[in-house]
């Protein structure tokens, strides 16, 4: 029989073992419709300044907010995130809300994602305009105890939050997904706003231009 102390040392080692391997993983969850290119800023100089091993883009299947936007097609989305972030070996796509399907709780995800991989730390970033909306998220007090969130400066969007927000100072990135939509629409070139796979693959299917 294992004694009381040799059990509690057995625990110390693996809490110690699981702190020094545990990985940090950041996940930006959007609608990417399109993915542009202050989806790729911000998660980069949020990963390199709070020294996370790995950043994943995870597209909703259906925002919570539906009355703000109408998305494309799931796949389409999931494509060009995927041509976004080819070529960088620190950024990935999480699959877990476009599978599960319905509305993208990011509770009920985040849930799902710490079961499956408890070695992970998990950090939720979200721009200045989502951490404005947080106290309005599905069982927000619950989804704070999950994942430490991570907020960046938007275009008109205050700095401040009364829930425990890391903030991660980057420039501001005046472009937005609607913007991109709105320039498709009239015309305007989106070279630069996306990355070249993207307005390819937008161009080539002939996306957002009605
Ligand atoms: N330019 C930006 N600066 C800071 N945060 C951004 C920027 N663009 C998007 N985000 C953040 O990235 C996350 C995913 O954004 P999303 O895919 O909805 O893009 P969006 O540009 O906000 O789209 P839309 O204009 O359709 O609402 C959200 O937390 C959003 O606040
Ligand atoms: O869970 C919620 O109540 C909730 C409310 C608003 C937004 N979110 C998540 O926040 C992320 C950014 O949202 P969006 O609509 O700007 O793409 C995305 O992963 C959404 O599922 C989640």
């Amino acid at each position: 029989m294992v004694k009381v102390e040799e059990r509690t040392e057995t625990k110390v080692i693996e809490q110690l073992a699981a702190s020094v391997t545990k990985k940090r993983i950041g996940i930006l969850g959007g609608t990417f419709n399109p993915p542009h290119i202050g989806h790729l800023i911000m998660a980069d100089q949020v990963m390199t300044q709070l020294g996370l091993d790995r950043v994943l883009f995870m597209p909703d299947a259906n925002p919570p907010h539906v009355d703000r936007k109408f998305a494309i097609d799931a796949t389409d989305r999931v494509r060009m995130v995927a041509a976004s972030i080819a070529g960088n070996p620190n950024f990935g796509i999480e699959l877990a809300e476009i599978q599960r399907g319905g509305i993208s709780y990011t509770y009920d995800t985040m849930l799902e994602l710490k079961r499956k991989h408890p070695e992970n730390d998990y950090y939720f970033i979200i721009g200045g305009d989502m951490v404005d909306y947080l106290p309005k998220w599905h069982r927000i007090d619950d989804l704070m105890k999950l994942v430490q969130f991570v907020g960046v400066r938007r275009e008109n969007y205050p700095v401040t939050s009364k829930y425990p927000v890391l903030w991660v100072d980057i420039p501001l990135i005046d472009i937005s997904s609607t913007m991109i939509r709105r320039r498709i629409r009239q015309g305007q070139s989106i070279r630069y706003f996306v990355t070249d796979a993207v307005a390819e693959y937008i161009k080539e299917r002939q996306l957002y231009h009605e």
